[in-house]
C-alpha cells in the first residue's frame, strides 16, 4: 500500500466525515506564481514542477482549509480537528515542490558521517511518528532532512546549515520525537523535598516567542499518539498557566532562554535529565544577544555536559565567530551544510531599488498599488510582509498605510504579546494582508502564502536579509522579495550583490557601481568568509590548514545516484567575490569540501 493509500484510509475511517481532511501548511494554497504580479519586470514565475492535479481537484471547491491553532485543552486535539477557516480561493492549487532542492549540493564533515538516506522509511523512527509524517502528507524527505536525521539519529551532534523553508524544524523534531520514544517516557519527577519539578528530556530553545510556539505546534502534531509529552515556555504571557502544564509531565520543553531560566530559578524546571538539546536559529541564539543565556542555560545549570547530552544546532547562516562558541556545546559533531548556504533558494526573485530615504512611503504605495492592480485584490491569499528598522517605524508606516486605503498591522516587541499574538493570527488568516514587522518575525515563521516580502528599510548585516526574505518563498513554492536600497545601505552592497549574483539573481549595474565605490573608499563593508561570510562553511577547515586535521569526507553514494565530487583541496580554489566580477561565473561550491547534489 502507498503512503497515499494508508492516507486516505485512514481518513475514511474517522468519525467525522463532515471535518475536511488535515492538510498541512504546505499543501495548502500557494501562490504560484505570485512574483509575477508586478508590472515592473518581475520575472514571469512557472507552474512549480511537481503540481499536482489530482490533489488541486479533490480539494477544490471544497471551501475551508484548515490552521494549526493553539489549544489550551491540547490533550483532546485531535490532528483532524483543527480550526478550520474560510478559504475563498476557487483554484486551490496544491503543489509540493520540494523537488525543487534536488539539485542542492550538500557538504558534510567530521568523522565516521552516518549516510543519508533517500526516504522516511528508512530510518528507524517507530511506528506512531512515521504514522504522523505520512499524516502530516511529508512524502519523502528534504537535503536537510535526508542527511541530518541519520546523523541525529544515531546519536551525533550536528551543526547543520540549510536554506529558510527547507525544513529543518522536522530535521531536529524527528530524531528527538524518536528518541524519547525509544527512551522509556518520562513523567513529572518528583526531586527533593516533595516539590514537583519537570524534568524534561528534550529541550528546544528558539529566539522568539512566535517562533518556540510554531515549534511547539510542529512538534505537536508529530507527536500527535504518541504519549509524547511537549510543552512550551515563553514570555510575555501568564507563567502560571505553563507551570501548571508543565506540572502535569512533560518530556520535550519548547522554549525562550528568558523564561525556563525564570522557571528554572523557580525550582519549577530542572535540566538534569536532558539528553537532546535544540537550537533552533543557532546563529540568533548564540549572537550577543542571548549568548549569555545560553551560556547559563547550557553551563551554569544542571545540564549534564556535551559527550552525556546529544547537541543540535541549525540555521540557515552561521557566522565564523558563532561557530567557534557554539564548538563549547558540542563534542566530535558533523558539520552539514546544504546548498551554498546563507544564499536564498532561486525560488525567491530577488529585486532591488534604489529609494532614497525620503521617498521610500511613496514608493510603498506604488508598488503596492500596482500589486493590487496587478494581482488577487480579493484574495486575502496573497500576504505582504514589510520590514522595518525601528518598532516606531513600524507603528508609524502601519497607520500611513491604512490611512491610504492599504490594510495594515504592525508586529514589534514593544506590543505586549497578546497584541503580538493577534496582527500575527489577523495576517496569517489574511483579515490583514499586510504585516509590518521588525526583525522579530525575521527568523523562522512559516506563515503559508506570503508572496511578497519588502525590506522597506535594509537590515543591519546580510544574514538578516537572507532570513527576512526567507519567509516567503518556502517548501519549493515561488515568492518576491524587493529591497529598498538607500544611501545608507552603502555597507551591503556588496554582500548583497553576492547573494543575488548566487541566487541566480540579475544583480543592478548601480548596486556592483555602489559596491565598487565602497570598496575603492577604503571601507570593507560586509567582508565575507571566503566568499561565505552569510553562510556555511566548517571553521575547523582553518585548523586543518594549520595542523593535521582532516575532517573532510565524502558523502557515502546511494545506489550509485549519489557521486560525490571533489571540488578542491584547499582554501585557493575558493571563489573569492572581492574583487566585484559578479559576472563571472563562480564556481557552484567550494571551500575544499567534498559535495554532493541534492537528495535524487
Ligand atoms: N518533507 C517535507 N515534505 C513536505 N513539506 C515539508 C517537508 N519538510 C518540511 N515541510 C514544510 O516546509 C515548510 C518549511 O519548513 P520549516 O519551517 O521547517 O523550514 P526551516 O528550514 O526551519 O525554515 P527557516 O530557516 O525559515 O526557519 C513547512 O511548512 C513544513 O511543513
Amino acid at each position: 500500500m502507498t503512503w497515499t493509500g494508508m492516507f486516505s484510509e485512514s481518513t475514511r475511517k474517522t468519525t467525522r466525515p463532515t471535518r475536511p481532511r488535515y492538510l498541512p501548511p504546505h499543501m495548502r494554497s500557494p501562490q504560484i506564481g505570485n512574483a509575477s504580479f508586478l508590472e515592473t519586470g518581475a520575472p514571469e514565475l512557472t507552474r512549480p514542477r511537481f503540481y499536482s492535479p489530482q490533489l488541486a481537484q479533490s480539494t477544490r471547491g471544497r471551501g475551508p482549509w484548515l490552521t494549526a491553532r493553539r489549544n489550551p485543552n491540547w490533550e483532546d486535539e485531535k490532528f483532524d480537528e483543527l480550526e478550520v477557516v474560510d478559504d475563498t480561493l476557487e483554484e486551490a492549487n496544491v503543489t509540493n515542490n520540494l523537488e525543487a532542492y534536488d539539485d542542492i549540493p550538500v557538504q558534510a564533515s567530521g568523522d565516521n558521517i552516518p549516510p543519508p538516506v533517500k526516504t522516511f522509511s528508512e530510518i528507524d523512527l517507530g511506528d506512531g511518528l512515521k504514522q504522523n509524517i505520512r499524516r502530516c502528507n511529508y512524502i519523502k524527505p528534504t537535503p536537510i532532512q535526508r542527511h541530518a536525521i541519520p546523523i541525529a539519529v544515531a546519536g551525533r551532534d550536528l551543526m547543520a546549515c540549510a536554506q529558510t523553508g527547507s525544513g529543518k524544524t522536522a530535521a531536529f523534531c524527528f530524531p528527538i520525537i524518536s528518541g524519547v520514544l525509544k527512551d522509556s517516557l518520562s513523567v513529572t519527577r518528583r526531586v527533593g523535598g516533595g516539590s514537583e519539578v519537570a524534568c524534561p528530556l528534550a529541550l528546544i530553545l528558539a529566539p522568539t516567542r512566535e517562533l518556540s510556539c510554531q515549534i511547539y505546534e510542529e512538534a505537536k502534531k508529530f507527536a500527535y499518539m504518541t504519549r509524547v509529552q511537549i510543552a512550551v515556555a515563553y514570555g510575555g504571557t501568564s507563567i502560571y498557566h505553563q507551570l501548571r502544564r508543565l506540572e502535569r509531565g512533560v518530556d520535550i520543553l519548547v522554549a525562550t532562554p528568558g523564561r525556563l531560566v525564570d522557571m528554572i530559578e523557580r525550582a519549577k524546571v530542572s535540566l538534569g535529565m536532558i539528553k537532546y538539546l535544540a537550537l533552533d536559529e543557532a546563529d540568533r541564539m548564540l549572537d550577543m544577544g542571548f549568548e549569555p543565556q545560553i551560556r547559563r542555560i547550557v553551563e551554569q545549570m544542571d545540564m549534564p555536559p556535551p559527550g552525556t547530552r546529544q547537541t543540535m544546532l541549525f540555521s540557515a547562516t552561521f557566522p565564523d565567530e558563532i561557530q567557534r562558541f557554539a564548538s563549547d556545546f558540542l563534542l566530535d559533531y558533523v558539520f552539514l551544510a546544504v546548498g551554498r548556504v546563507g544564499s536564498s533558494t532561486d525560488l525567491i526573485v530577488q529585486r532591488v531599488e534604489l529609494v532614497q530615504e525620503m521617498d521610500k512611503r511613496n514608493h510603498l504605495l506604488n508598488l503596492l498599488r500596482t500589486q493590487r492592480s496587478n494581482g488577487t485584490p480579493h484574495s486575502k491569499h496573497a500576504l505582504t510582509l514589510v520590514f522595518v528598522e525601528t518598532k516606531r517605524g513600524a507603528d508609524k508606516l502601519e497607520r500611513w498605510l491604512s490611512r491610504n486605503g492599504f490594510s495594515a498591522i504592525a508586529m514589534h516587541g514593544d506590543k505586549v504579546q497578546m497584541e503580538r499574538e493577534q496582527a500575527l493570527r489577523s495576517f496569517k488568516s489574511g483579515a490583514t494582508p499586510i504585516l509590518v514587522a521588525t526583525d522579530v518575525a525575521s527568523r523562522g515563521l512559516d506563515i503559508p502564502h506570503v508572496a511578497h516580502v519588502i525590506n522597506f528599510d535594509m537590515p543591519k548585516n546580510i544574514d538578516d536579509y537572507v532570513h527576512r526574505i526567507g519567509r516567503t518563498g518556502r517548501a519549493g513554492k515561488f515568492g518576491l522579495a524587493t529591497a529598498f536600497f538607500s544611501d545608507k545601505n552603502l555597507h551591503l552592497a556588496k554582500s548583497l550583490a553576492e547573494v543575488m549574483k548566487e541566487s541566480s539573481q540579475e544583480v543592478p549595474t548601480w548596486l556592483i557601481q555602489n559596491a565598487e565605490n565602497y570598496s575603492a573608499s577604503g571601507r570593507s563593508g560586509w567582508v565575507r568568509h571566503r566568499g561565505v561570510d552569510y553562510g556555511g562553511y566548517d571553521l575547523r577547515k582553518d585548523i586543518a590548514s594549520s595542523s593535521t586535521y582532516n575532517d573532510t569526507y565524502a558523502v557515502p553514494a546511494i545506489d550509485g545516484q549519489y557521486a560525490p565530487t571533489f571540488l578542491g583541496s584547499g582554501g585557493d580554489d575558493h571563489w573569492v567575490a572581492s574583487d566585484m566580477n559578479l559576472n563571472a561565473a563562480a564556481p557552484p561550491y567550494g571551500y575544499g569540501s567534498v559535495v554532493a547534489s541534492g537528495w535524487d
